[in-house]
C-alpha cells in the first residue's frame, strides 16, 4: 500500500499528580492518559526521492516546526536509506495547546505511519522511545493504549477505564506547558497514589489551582460545566472536561455551551483509532 489516512486521536489527563523533579528539570508524573475516538487526521504518502514535505491547515507552526515533519526527519535519519520520504498531509481538528495532545498524537502517527509503508520493522517500543525525545507525551499515543503513566509520561501500564463520553470544553486561551511546570507557585510535591485511589474517585489535576487563578476562562469553563458533572483540567491545559454514561446527554450539554467555549463530544477507548486503523496490536506489541 502506497498511500495511509490515519487517525491521530486526542488524549484527556483523567487525574495529573506531580510526584517529583528530574535533574533536568523535568516533573515527574501520576497520571491516566485516557484516549480519545476524535482527532486529527494523517495522510502519508510513500515517495522515493528521499524528501518529506508537509502541507498542513495548522497555522502558527513552521513547517520545519511541526512536530510531523521532526518526527519523520528524526526517523528517517535512523534508516540511513536516502531514497525513502513521504508526503504528508495534516487536517488538524484539535485545538493547540490544549493539553490533549495533538501534536504528540500528531507525531505518534507519523512514526507509526512511516514504520509501516518504509517497512522498517521497529517495535512500538523502539518508535516510543524515538517519540520520547520529541515530547514527553508522544509514547502513550504509539503503544495506543489507555494507560496509567508514570515518570514523565513514558512509564505506561495499560488500564481498562469505564465506557463513557465526554464533553471538551476549549476557552479561548492557549496554555503553554512550559509556563506552568516552571511557575514559582506550581505544587511539586504531591504523594504518590495506588491506583484504587484514581478508581475511587479521588483525585484532582494538580496544575488545575494554578491554571485557573493565571487564565479566568479557563476557571469560567470549569464553573460552567461543574453545573452538569465533575469537571477537570486536562493536561496544563487549556481543555476542561466532564463525563457522561450516555452520548446525547453530552451532546445536549456540549450544545448549551456559551458561545465563547469551542468543544467536541467524543467517546472514551481503550485502544487508539490509530492501531485499530493498522490493526497493529496482533503485529507489533
Ligand atoms: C504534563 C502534560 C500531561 O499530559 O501536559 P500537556 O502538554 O498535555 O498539557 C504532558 O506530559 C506534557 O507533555 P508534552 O506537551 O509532550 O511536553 P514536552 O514538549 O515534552 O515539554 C514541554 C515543557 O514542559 C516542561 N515539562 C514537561 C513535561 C514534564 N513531565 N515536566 C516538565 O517540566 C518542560 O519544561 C518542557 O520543556
Ligand atoms: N502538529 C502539531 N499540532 C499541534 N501543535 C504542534 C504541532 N507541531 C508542533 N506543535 C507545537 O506544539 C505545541 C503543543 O501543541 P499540542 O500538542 O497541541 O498541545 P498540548 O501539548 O497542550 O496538548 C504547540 O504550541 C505548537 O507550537
Amino acid at each position: 500500500m502506497l498511500t495511509l489516512t490515519l487517525p491521530c486521536p486526542a488524549k484527556l489527563n483523567l487525574f495529573l499528580r506531580i510526584t517529583g523533579r528530574r535533574d533536568d528539570g523535568y516533573h515527574e508524573l501520576q497520571t491516566v492518559f485516557q484516549l480519545l475516538d476524535y482527532g486529527d487526521t494523517l495522510t502519508i504518502e510513500y515517495r522515493d526521492d528521499g524528501k518529506i514535505t508537509l502541507a498542513s491547515d495548522l497555522v502558527g507552526v513552521n513547517n520545519e516546526d511541526n512536530l510531523v515533519i521532526r518526527a519523520a526527519r528524526k526517523l528517517q535519519t535512523l534508516t540511513q536509506n536516502p531514497n525513502l520520504g513521504a508526503s504528508l498531509n495534516l487536517e488538524k481538528r484539535l485545538p493547540m495547546g490544549g493539553g490533549i495532545g495533538g501534536g504528540s498524537s500528531d507525531a505518534a502517527s507519523t512514526l507509526v505511519g512511516l514504520n509501516h509503508l518504509w517497512q522498517l520493522g521497529l517495535s512500538l517500543d523502539t518508535l516510543a522511545k524515538i517519540g520520547l525525545e520529541l515530547g514527553a507525551d508522544i509514547p502513550v499515543f504509539v503503544h495506543g493504549k489507555t494507560s496509567w503513566a508514570e515518570g514523565i509520561g513514558e512509564k505506561l501500564a495499560p488500564i481498562q477505564t469505564e465506557n463513557c463520553w465526554y464533553v471538551v470544553l476549549k476557552p479561548d486561551c492557549h496554555v503553554s506547558t512550559a509556563e506552568i511546570f516552571c511557575h514559582e507557585q506550581l505544587t511539586r510535591h504531591d504523594s504518590p497514589i495506588k491506583i484504587a485511589t484514581f478508581l475511587e474517585g479521588g483525585t484532582g489535576n494538580s496544575c488545575e489551582p494554578l491554571v485557573r487563578k493565571l487564565y479566568p476562562d479557563i476557571d469560567k469553563a470549569l464553573i460552567w460545566l461543574e453545573q452538569f458533572s465533575p469537571a477537570r483540567l486536562t493536561g496544563t491545559g487549556a481543555c476542561v472536561f466532564a463525563s457522561f454514561k450516555d452520548q446525547v446527554t453530552a451532546q445536549t450539554v456540549c450544545e448549551q455551551r456559551p458561545r465563547e467555549f469551542s468543544g467536541f463530544v467524543a467517546r472514551g477507548v481503550n485502544t487508539s483509532p490509530l492501531h485499530q486503523a493498522l490493526g497493529l496490536l496482533t503485529e507489533l506489541s
